[in-house]
C-alpha cells in the first residue's frame, strides 16, 4: 500500500488537489482519509464551548485514532472513519467504512505535525497559496458551505487561524517531497503526481 500525505493551510487546495489526482484513478484503487474526520469528540462540551475550540491546533485532532487506523489499513483491514459535522462542531453518530487500497491519501492542515504519521507515509506533499488567496477562498466556502457568517470567520482567523498556520502548518513544508503552488490550477504539478503514483504501483 502507498500512503499519500498532502499538508497545506486551510483553502490551500488540498481537497481540489485530491479530486484532480483521484480522477485518473480507478476507485478500488484509491481512497483518501481527511483530517477533519479526526477531529477531537466535543460531545461533552456545550455549543458555546465547542465554537471557542482552537480547531487549527495540533492538540484539536486525535492523532492516536488516526496512527491506529493508518496502521490497522497497512496491515489489510478495513477502519470505520468518523464522519465530522462542521455544524456541531462533533463527530456524528455515522461512519464510513474504508478498506485496504493500492494508494490511500491523507489529507489535513496539520498531518506532517505529527512525527509517526510522517514517517508512515511514502510520499509527502505540501500544497501551498498565498496567505490572502486562502482567506478569500475559506470565507466563501464557509460562508457557502460551513453555515458561517463573515464576523465568524475573520475572528477565528485572527484568533488562531492565522497564528496557527505560522506555528505549526508553514513549518511542515520542509518535511515536504513535493510543493504545489496553488494560487492558480496547476495541471503540470498533478501530473507529475500521477506519474509518480503510477511508477511507484508498477
Ligand atoms: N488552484 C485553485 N485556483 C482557484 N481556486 C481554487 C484552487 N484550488 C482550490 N480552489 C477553490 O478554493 C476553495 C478551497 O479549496 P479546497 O480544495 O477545499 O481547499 P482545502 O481543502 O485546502 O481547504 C474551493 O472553493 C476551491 O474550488
Ligand atoms: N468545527 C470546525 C472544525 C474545523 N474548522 C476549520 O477547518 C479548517 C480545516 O479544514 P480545511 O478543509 O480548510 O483544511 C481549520 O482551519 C479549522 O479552523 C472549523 O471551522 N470548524
Amino acid at each position: 500500500m502507498l500512503i499519500i500525505g498532502i499538508a497545506g493551510g486551510t483553502g490551500s487546495g488540498k481537497t481540489t488537489v485530491v479530486r484532480q489526482i483521484m480522477d485518473e484513478m480507478k476507485n478500488e484503487e484509491v481512497d483518501v482519509i481527511s483530517q477533519d474526520s479526526y477531529y477531537q469528540d466535543t460531545s461533552h462540551l456545550s455549543m458555546g464551548e465547542r465554537k471557542k475550540i482552537n480547531f487549527d491546533h495540533p492538540k484539536s485532532i486525535d492523532f492516536d485514532l488516526l496512527v491506529a487506523h493508518l496502521k490497522e489499513l497497512k496491515a489489510g483491514n478495513s477502519i470505520e472513519e468518523p464522519v465530522y459535522s462542521f455544524q456541531e462542531h462533533n463527530r456524528t453518530k455515522e461512519t464510513r467504512t474504508i478498506h485496504p487500497r493500492k494508494v490511500i491519501i491523507v489529507e489535513g492542515i496539520l498531518i506532517l505535525t505529527h512525527t509517526d504519521i510522517r514517517e508512515m507515509f511514502d510520499i509527502k506533499i505540501f500544497v501551498h497559496a498565498d496567505s490572502d488567496e486562502r482567506m478569500i477562498r475559506r470565507l466563501k466556502r464557509d460562508i457557502n458551505e460551513r453555515g458561517r457568517d463573515l464576523n465568524e470567520v475573520l475572528w477565528r482567523y485572527q484568533t488562531t487561524l492565522k497564528p496557527m498556520h505560522q506555528q505549526f502548518i508553514e513549518p511542515t513544508k520542509e518535511f515536504a517531497d513535493i510543493i504545489i503552488p496553488t494560487n492558480r490550477h496547476n495541471t503540470v504539478a498533478v501530473d507529475i503526481v500521477q506519474t509518480i503514483i503510477k511508477d511507484r504501483l508498477a
